[in-house]
């Protein structure tokens, strides 16, 4: 399908969405410590068309965001995607199926911060996504201590692996999950927008 970045069979490639509205440096920082601690080949991100548990009224155009993207990263091994647009695909659990089905053969995993997991019981499906694809939940201050005793995390507890076996996570077969510790950032697209709005 047109708008999938290159990619080759045996890959390991980290997934990792978000609004990205704007994107920031601990976006930069999560994808850098997948990389590393995972072992991955790439991270793409997914820049949603729009949150489905969020109100999207106020978030700006795809096209600005994926703009804002490009401009903020210069690692090659990190591609900012619209795959999800491309796809037609809103729910997590829907964009990994059809990435999986049209890229047999690469090991996807998928990235998201600690608040990610400690909501993660109220997305579409969670168990199925849970179920199809290994998880990295980067550490990330104020969420992550409560995230842990959060429905998704107690329900996958048995499924959880050491950090320290990170580097085998994406060949794993899920679920499986760990928990990526290490320098902490409390950047965030809302208290940039909150700045802005100040400016
Ligand atoms: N400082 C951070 N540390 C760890 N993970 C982060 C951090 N900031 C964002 N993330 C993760 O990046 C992904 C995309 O996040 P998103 O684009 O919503 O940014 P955000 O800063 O959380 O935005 P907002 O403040 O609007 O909620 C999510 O999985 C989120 O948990
Ligand atoms: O699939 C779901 O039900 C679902 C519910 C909430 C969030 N997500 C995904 O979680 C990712 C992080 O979203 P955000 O807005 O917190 O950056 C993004 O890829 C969303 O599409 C997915």
């Amino acid at each position: 399908m047109k708008g999938i970045p290159p990619h080759a069979r045996g890959m390991r490639i980290g997934l990792y969405g978000g609004s990205f509205n704007p994107p920031h440096a601990a976006h930069v920082m999560v994808s850098r410590r997948a990389l590393r601690r995972l072992r991955l080949d790439r991270v793409w991100w997914l820049v949603t068309p729009g949150n489905p548990l969020k109100d999207n009224g106020k978030l700006p155009p795809l096209a600005a965001r994926m703009a804002q993207a490009r401009a903020l990263l210069a690692d090659p091994r990190i591609l900012p995607t619209d795959v999800e647009a491309r796809l037609g695909t809103r729910f997590t659990a829907d964009t990994v199926a059809a990435l999986q089905r049209l890229c047999p053969g690469v090991h996807f995993v998928w990235i998201m911060g600690g608040d990610g997991l400690a909501d993660l019981h109220r997305w579409r499906n969670w168990r199925g996504l849970a179920g199809r694809v290994p998880i990295a939940v980067i550490d990330r201050p104020g969420t992550t201590h409560r995230a842990v005793r959060m429905p998704a995390a107690l329900r996958l507890a048995r499924s959880r692996i050491d950090e320290a076996d990170a580097p085998t996570l994406a060949l794993r077969h899920p679920p499986a999950w760990t928990l990526l510790h290490g320098p902490r950032s409390r950047l965030s697209s809302s208290a940039l927008r909150r700045t802005e709005q100040r400016a």
